[in-house]
């Protein structure tokens, strides 16, 4: 009897399902509970670990998620909104922790996950690395202290698979960026340019998407103004960066009260 706590890994075949896979096997006080796929995918029914090209692991992929997210501890889920909330749901259920890196969701879909929080601790962000939450807070403090005379770009780069645009990590940025400046981002936000656009608008906070190749995510906060221009960059090489911080989330929700967390919460940086 294993007395770690106990993980189901969501989209298990996925990039990050399989680098949190990884990961998991490597850090003490966790195990895998439940590797989780889709119906129909062709790793259900397969172990894990070979499924992954390696050895056996002893877990065998299910695409029964209410029973594995049951029997877990906590779930760690980076896979699509729609799924997202589905899981959110079985969750909210059985009264187990839910720490989500999934992006791309609407409003309306974050909302959705309100009432889940009411019977589950719900950690979720963007992006799960330290760098970029210490990135998140530095790029509130610099709103702050500059007026609109400075134009803020949020540049962003990642690897040609990926299906949303801005980045999480982007619209964190901005939204930093706007409670800095005491503004919503929903009232001066510019994304997607193209054609005869007009001039840049005083006090939009823009956004611009690179994709391509196997980057793993860049992210720019520019601040331009007359003459100078500042520039607050953060690069991620390996995707262990975000596995390694859902990992901590996970542990941390062990023993919180249900509510709506995000990664500011475990990693003690709150103001
Ligand atoms: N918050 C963070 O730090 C990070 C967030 N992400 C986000 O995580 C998500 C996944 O990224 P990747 O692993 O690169 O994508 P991916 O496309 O490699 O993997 C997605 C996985 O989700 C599974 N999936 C999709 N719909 C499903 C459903 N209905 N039921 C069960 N499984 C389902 C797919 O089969 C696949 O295994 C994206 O939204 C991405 O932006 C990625 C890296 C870091
Ligand atoms: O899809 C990715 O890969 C990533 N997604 C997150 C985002 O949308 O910001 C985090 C990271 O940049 C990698």
């Amino acid at each position: 009897m294993d007395d770690t706590i106990g993980i189901a890994v969501t989209g298990a075949s996925g990039r990050m399902g399989q680098m949190l896979i990884r990961t998991i096997a490597e850090t003490k006080g966790v195990h895998l509970s439940a590797a989780i796929e889709r119906k129909g995918h062709d790793w259900v029914g397969q172990d894990a670990g070979q499924a992954m090209g390696g050895a056996a692991n002893g877990v065998v992929v299910t695409d029964d998620a209410a029973q594995a997210i049951a029997s877990a501890d906590v779930v760690i889920d980076f896979t699509a909104p729609e799924a997202t909330l589905a899981f959110s749901a079985l969750c909210a259920d059985a009264g187990v922790a839910h720490v989500i890196g999934t992006t791309g969701m609407t409003d309306a879909q974050i909302a959705e996950l309100q009432p889940a929080s009411q019977s589950c601790a719900i950690v979720r962000a963007g992006n799960m690395s330290l760098g970029v939450n210490l990135l998140v807070q530095l790029t509130k403090r610099v709103a702050a202290a500059l007026d609109e005379d400075f134009d803020i770009e949020v540049i962003e780069a990642h690897h040609h698979h990926k299906v949303d645009a801005p980045s999480g990590t982007a619209l964190m940025l901005g939204e930093a960026a706007a409670e800095g400046r005491g503004v919503a981002l929903n009232d001066v936000r510019d994304s997607g340019r193209d054609g005869i656009t007009g001039a840049r608008k005083r006090g939009d906070i823009g956004f611009s998407a690179i994709r391509g190749g196997d980057i793993v995510g860049e992210h720019d906060v520019m601040f331009a103004g007359p003459g100078e221009r500042i520039v607050l960059r953060h690069m991620a090489t390996d995707r262990v960066l975000f596995a390694r911080g859902a990992i901590r989330a996970a542990k941390w929700t062990q023993g919180k009260a249900p509510g709506a967390y995000d990664m500011m919460d475990v990693l003690g940086l709150n103001d």
